[in-house]
């Protein structure tokens, strides 16, 4: 069931109309909904029950307290990639042993940050990564428990810029050098290996990948438990896609069979670490059309968000449905037209000669699945406030995030001495 339908002749979310929000907050904002928060992670975890498992939401898809709260409460962990996010989980109601750490970047601090709050586990992307980690949590007189993230060396069939698994990319050891980093780790006095971890890439939508890279996981753990390693964990990342456009994802329960045919019986704790599937179809972005400019080739609708409030069109060519509102406009002339925004780059365009419903001035539009890598994505370019956020929930709504004021804004810049008056 579809949390965003129309009622009445306007788009709600759950029993809220979203042109109330936006009389009362504004536009753009972003809009998630409660329930459908709830039923995804319920979704994803049921397809595990009875498994030892830990669903460890990867905070980076959207990181708003409030959201957060909202999977704490139903027993989510989380997968966090800086002190930052570390924080944020914790602030939200995450307890410490239900995180990991990932990321090919941890600093000695995030690291000894994390040793002291007690995270259930580091995922380690390389040598140079695992021998700090040992020096500080020695310094601390404690062991850091680890995996290390392998790169399988698969090819997820997704975008480029999120495609994780294959050898040229940055994340993880190589494979071929997993034998000896686990033997070298292991002598290491501040680290215990408990596990082994792969995260393939992002926005997948076939099994095959994640069939390939499991299965090759498998064999990993049984080798490296032939060379003595105690391993009692598989995290396997997350990745699982969403329906944008045309695509149809496989469903949590297909992901889970292949994810369990390959490691179910290992004995092990597995571990995965979703997001955009959490959030992505919970949220989306409301935005008004400033103007309609016919120009000599094309018409244009030009709205108030713009890259800066979401920017996987512009980054990633991605894909987002556009409605509006009114329900009769969706039903309404269509034709073709690109739909921008107000920032000074060709780049921001949300979608190019797509067939639009008619539009004028002063209507309002949702972008959909913009509950993922939309808000945590935001930027203040051009000198554009951060885009608020507000979660509903039944009948009721609030802001989660306000919109910044300018002055607030301009505040955070600061003349040096020799340029006070
Ligand atoms: C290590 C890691 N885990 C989990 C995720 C979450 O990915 P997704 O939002 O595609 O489920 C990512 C991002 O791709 C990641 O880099
Ligand atoms: N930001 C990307 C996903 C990145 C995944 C990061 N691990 C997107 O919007 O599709």
């Amino acid at each position: 069931m579809d949390h965003f339908s129309y009622k009445n002749g306007e788009l709600y979310a759950e029993d809220v109309a979203l042109r109330a929000i936006a009389e009362k907050v504004g536009t753009p904002f972003y809009c998630y909904s409660s329930a459908t928060l709830e039923r995804h992670y319920k979704v994803f975890s049921g397809a595990f029950d009875g498994v030892n498992s830990l669903v460890c939401y990867a905070l980076k898809a959207n990181s708003n307290l409030a959201v957060i709260r909202t999977l704490a409460e139903l027993g989510s962990g989380a997968d966090v990639v800086s002190e930052g996010e570390l924080r944020r989980a914790l602030e939200a109601g995450i307890p410490a042993e239900k995180i990991v750490f990932s990321g090919v970047g941890k600093t000695p601090s995030e690291m000894r940050y994390a040793l002291e709050v007690g995270i259930h586990q580091f995922n380690v992307e390389s040598e140079p990564e695992v021998r700090m980690l040992s020096e500080v949590a020695q310094s601390m007189g404690k062991t850091a428990p680890i995996t290390f993230r392998v790169n399988p060396d698969v090819d997820a069939k997704t975008h480029a810029k999120i495609s994780t698994g294959k050898a040229e990319n940055k994340f993880g050891v190589p494979w071929q050098d997993v034998s000896r980093i686990y033997r070298e780790a292991a002598a290491l006095p501040g680290i215990e290996i408990v596990g082994v971890d792969v995260h393939i890439g992002s926005q997948l939508t076939d099994l095959e990948p994640y069939k390939n890279a499991f299965n090759r996981v498998r064999e990993l753990v049984q080798q490296l438990r032939a060379e003595g390693h105690d391993i009692s964990r598989v995290d396997l990342g997350g990745g699982l896609g969403i329906p944008y456009d045309a695509d149809i994802p496989p469903e949590p329960a297909a992901y889970a069979t292949v994810a369990l045919e390959a490691i179910g019986n290992l004995g092990c704790q597995v571990i995965f670490e979703p997001g955009r599937l959490i959030v992505g179809n919970a949220g989306v972005l409301v935005s008004e059309v400033i103007y309609v400019k016919q120009a000599t080739e094309r018409k244009f609708v030009i709205l108030d968000a713009a890259m800066n409030d979401l920017i996987r069109p512009a980054m990633y060519d991605g894909y987002h449905q556009i409605d509006p509102l009114r329900e009769d406009q969706k039903k309404a002339d269509y034709a073709p037209a690109d739909v921008v925004g107000p920032v000074c780059e060709s780049g921001d365009t949300f979608a190019r000669q797509r067939d639009m419903p008619y539009l004028e001035d002063g209507d309002l539009v949702a972008f959909r699945s913009a509950g993922a890598y939309g808000a945590v994505m935001a930027s203040t370019y051009n000198t554009r406030p951060l885009v608020p956020e507000v979660l509903v929930k039944g009948d009721q709504y609030a802001v989660i995030r306000a919109r910044p004021s300018l002055d607030e804004i301009l505040k955070l810049d600061i003349m040096p001495s020799w340029q006070q008056s």
